[in-house]
């Protein structure tokens, strides 16, 4: 059984990204409740979800992993957190269908609270404050009493993420993901767009085919259901170990905030804390890996993190950017490869393309995402490896974060409703047609 190192001995390794909270007592007393706090996830879902990651790895199955870029305690209401899955959902659909490969659904949700951020201070007008890292550590009003790291927000989070769990394991289990309800799905201002007619035409012909399958004696149960899992950085090393569990059926530690967690580009330092904490947990995990990442990094870091070579255990997201994506991902795949190691292969085409607009807005051009996939399908079709799927940022309603798109949003757009607290998401039309751009590609591959 590996053990798991005291909070002391992590924060002894100088881990990057953490809060600075005021009050030790606070702390102590936050992750005292937290360890009383029953599972969010059970040990047996994760081994589930490793299982299917174990199918990405060999080339069998494609991972569709999306969500905000930070969740908030305030967006967890059902309307939110439906649109979200509805979204997940239609793309899932679009995906398996019009590429006729099977999908892992995996949400950045219930637990995406906490931001890593390029500084540590935030100036407006003159102003300078701590900036905002995440609902999970301080609030996003620019005040100087909400940005100071409150510890007890990560109870918060917990609760929220109980909240927003419970809601996904009703929608994806009780009849709202039900195939026989993909037309449903397709309401809004979706509908109504070019992209919303295609999955419209499609979604008449899954019907078609599901009315078939029934006549010839599938059991309509199996359309009934689809399994989701969630996800999230795991940054702040206090809620991360506090929901760090024994398993009793096997007496090894897993997480129970997620079913799967991964390392960010800015802590996957291998001697430090994250990489140190995860590689003792049994959940599958990931790491972000940026365009400053050698193949020996890649390499040390699977074999800190996955010394048994398991398929299924370990996912590299890749976020190197549209523009450096053809040279510089070649060679850790290669080496990686060459090692024999068995890894899922990610993309990310979010991190790498977000730049500030005129308007001031941080924003992403959909074109540099849709580029980065094709050099991520490009790189891995030369290379005889499997594309295994994409990791983005997106929400189910309509908001004007991203440029470009079928509805060419434009810089002058952005402030119409620019509702994101970090990164910029894709909205509900632009995510569409990801979808149907990536199961080209995949088609193709
Ligand atoms: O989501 C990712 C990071 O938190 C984000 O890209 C950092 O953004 P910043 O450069 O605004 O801090
Ligand atoms: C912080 C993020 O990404 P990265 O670590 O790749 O910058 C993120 O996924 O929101
Ligand atoms: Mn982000």
């Amino acid at each position: 059984m590996s053990t798991i190192p005291d909070l002391a001995t992590l924060h002894a390794l100088g881990p990057a990204q953490q809060p600075t909270y005021p009050d030790q007592a606070a702390v102590d007393s936050a992750v005292a409740q937290l360890r009383t706090m029953p599972p969010l996830v059970f040990a047996g879902e994760c081994d589930e979800l490793k299982g299917k990651l174990a199918a990405v790895a060999r080339g069998e199955a494609f991972l569709l992993q999306g969500g905000d870029c930070a969740e908030t305690l305030a967006g967890v209401t059902a309307d939110n957190v439906r649109n979200k899955l509805r979204v997940l959902l239609q793309m899932a659909v679009v995906l398996t269908y019009a590429a006729s490969v099977p999908v892992v659904k995996v949400g950045r949700l219930a637990g995406q609270y906490a931001k890593p951020r390029s500084s540590d201070l935030e100036t407006r007008e003159g102003v300078t404050l701590p900036a905002y890292r995440g609902d999970a550590v301080n609030g996003f009003e620019f005040t100087p009493e909400a940005r100071v790291p409150d510890p007890q927000r990560l109870v918060d989070v917990y609760n929220a993420s109980a909240a927003t769990l419970n809601l996904v394991r009703a929608f994806t289990t009780g009849g709202y993901a039900d195939l026989r309800q993909v037309h449903t799905w397709n309401t809004d201002f979706v509908r109504e767009s070019p992209v919303g007619q295609r999955y419209e035409e499609m979604a008449g012909e899954i019907e078609r085919a599901l009315t078939f399958m029934q006549a010839i004696g599938a059991d309509p149960d199996e359309f009934h259901r689809v399994d989701f899992h969630s996800s999230h950085e795991a940054l702040v090393l206090e809620y991360e170990h506090a929901m760090t569990r024994i398993d009793s059926r096997t007496d090894a530690p897993y997480d129970v905030s997620g079913h799967f967690v991964w390392i960010g580009e800015r802590t996957r330092q291998l001697d430090n804390a994250h990489v140190e904490l995860l590689s003792r947990i049994r959940n599958p995990i990931g790491v972000k890996l940026g365009p400053t990442t050698t193949p020996d990094d890649a390499i040390a870091l699977a074999a800190k993190l996955n010394p048994h070579n398991e398929a299924g255990r370990l996912t590299f997201i890749t976020r190197f950017g549209a523009g450096r994506i053809r040279d510089g991902l070649p060679p850790l795949v290669e080496k990686v490869k060459a090692a024999g190691l068995e890894v899922a292969w990610v993309c990310d085409p979010m991190h790498g393309n977000t730049f500030e607009a005129s308007s001031g807005y941080k924003t992403r051009r959909f074109d540099d995402v849709i580029d980065e996939v094709q050099g991520f399908f490009d790189v891995h079709r030369s290379l005889g490896t499997w594309p295994g799927g994409v990791h983005v940022e997106l929400t189910g309603d309509d908001v004007t974060e991203c440029v470009g798109g079928g509805e060419e949003l434009t810089d002058m757009d952005l402030s119409s409703r620019y509702e994101s607290v970090c990164d910029p998401r894709l909205n509900r039309v632009q995510s569409l047609e990801l979808a149907f751009l990536v199961a080209e590609m995949l088609r193709k591959a």
